[in-house]
């Protein structure tokens, strides 16, 4: 087993590491999961969050290493959802006298909900000394859960995020500076296209209320910790949570006989032809999560789908649900609605529909081709795709 790591003198990684996790709630994870919980030696001994339930043995095995558990004073719950605050029962049951903290009212109200535990509330601009060190609390309400806060060590200049700036990425690595640099950047951009995407606005705020801090690490609860590239990845927040864009198209399609899938790639070639880099990426291959992570910073958003049953195909379907849920703020990305049909182009209409409810620009109407595209068809996508990018540079 991986021994618990000294992130700073007398502080400790003690969380847990999911090699194999590949779906979590619905989000594709092929690198696997950590679960990052810290532990400070001071007068106080004090832990920040807990571990998935699941690997409760791993990390009391590693807070042992370190400390007897039952020597815990102190235990701050930054966000309740259950991949951090699972073994939080556990800790209670083996530290009886231990205080625990969470943001108040949503953490101590959810603490109730999840585990029947009653616990200390805290609120934005509370301290709390542990001896040598005091902890500040900064809450950042629906980054991504009403309970979320962040803590704050002045004499380390350490910020434990918790679910901000994390990535699903398990490595027996601790450190920005000792991965792979473009597969912490993916897995950090993925984590916020799938779980924090929703709240561009909070997530602003939180960057504001943590801009005034003096930091030279972040310890977030997923992934490795911030220490080198702290910089870029606060320029990466911050051009995410503004929902910035850039000349990229990305074509996202079903098809059953390959009709529309051809559509997809007349469309991607067009892009491609006015040096516009584009993805070209089938549901049934591909997985949500990372068409939403291609998507995020695509000013070019292509969907088709074929006519099922007087419908859009499923998947197309679950693809579209899934990006209304993180209403990534399409007003400033151009869309387009195609697709095949045999007696009623009732699939590409929904789809259609879709984008203009998700605020989509659709400067052109919906292209519907009967059965297979004929070369006009295939023209009027090429005109179709330069109407989109004029409307674009107009803008
Ligand atoms: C099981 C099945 C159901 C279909 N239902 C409809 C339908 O309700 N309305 C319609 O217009 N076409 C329907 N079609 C015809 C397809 O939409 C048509 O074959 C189309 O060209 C398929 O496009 P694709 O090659 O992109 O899959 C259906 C086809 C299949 C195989």
């Amino acid at each position: 087993m991986l021994n618990a790591i000294e992130i700073k003198p007398d502080i400790w990684w003690v969380g847990g590491i999911d090699w194999n996790e590949r779906l979590f709630h619905g989000y594709s994870t092929e690198r696997g999961i950590t679960y990052n919980a810290y532990l400070i030696l001071d007068e106080k001994i004090t832990l920040i969050d807990t571990a998935k339930a699941t690997f409760s043995d791993e990390f009391i095995q590693r807070i042992s290493q370190v400390v007897d558990p039952s020597k815990i004073d102190v235990v701050i719950v930054n966000h309740v959802e259950m991949d951090h605050s699972g073994s939080l029962p556990l800790i209670k049951k083996i530290a009886p006298n231990a205080t625990i903290y969470a943001g108040a009212p949503a953490g101590v109200n959810e603490i109730k909900a999840h585990f029947g535990i009653e616990v200390e509330g805290v609120k934005t601009g509370d301290t709390h000394s542990i001896g040598r060190r005091t902890l500040s609390f900064v809450q950042t309400p629906m980054v991504h859960w009403p309970d979320n806060m962040v803590t704050y060590v002045a004499e380390e200049k350490l910020l434990f995020s918790n679910d901000a700036f994390g990535q699903h990425f398990a490595t027996t690595k601790r450190f920005d500076d000792e991965v792979d640099r473009c597969e912490l950047f993916r897995q950090a951009k993925k984590y916020y296209a799938n779980i924090v995407l929703p709240y561009g606005a909070q997530t602003q705020r939180a960057l504001k209320q943590v801009a005034g801090l003096d930091i030279e690490m972040i310890a977030p609860s997923h992934g490795c910790i911030w220490r080198s590239f702290i910089p870029e990845i606060l320029a990466c927040y911050e051009a995410w949570s503004t929902y910035q864009t850039e000349e990229k198209a990305v074509i996202v399609f079903d098809s059953m006989w390959h009709s529309t899938e051809k559509m997809a790639r007349e469309i991607t070639d067009a892009f491609i032809a006015e040096d516009i880099p584009a993805v070209l990426l089938d549901v049934k291959a591909s997985h949500i999560s990372d068409i939403i992570l291609e998507m995020m910073d695509a000013r070019y958003v292509a969907v088709g789908s074929p006519t099922l049953n007087s419908n859009m195909l499923p998947t197309v379907a679950g693809f579209l649900t899934y990006m209304r849920g993180l209403s990534p703020n399409n007003s400033m990305r151009i869309g387009l609605a195609f697709g095949s049909y045999g007696w009623a182009p009732l699939g590409p209409k929904q789809v259609y529909t879709e984008l203009e409810n998700m605020k989509f620009q659709l400067p052109v109407p919906v292209i519907t081709q009967q059965w297979i595209p004929s070369e006009e068809k295939l023209t009027e996508l090429q005109v179709a795709v330069r109407t989109m990018i004029e409307e674009s540079r107009q803008a």
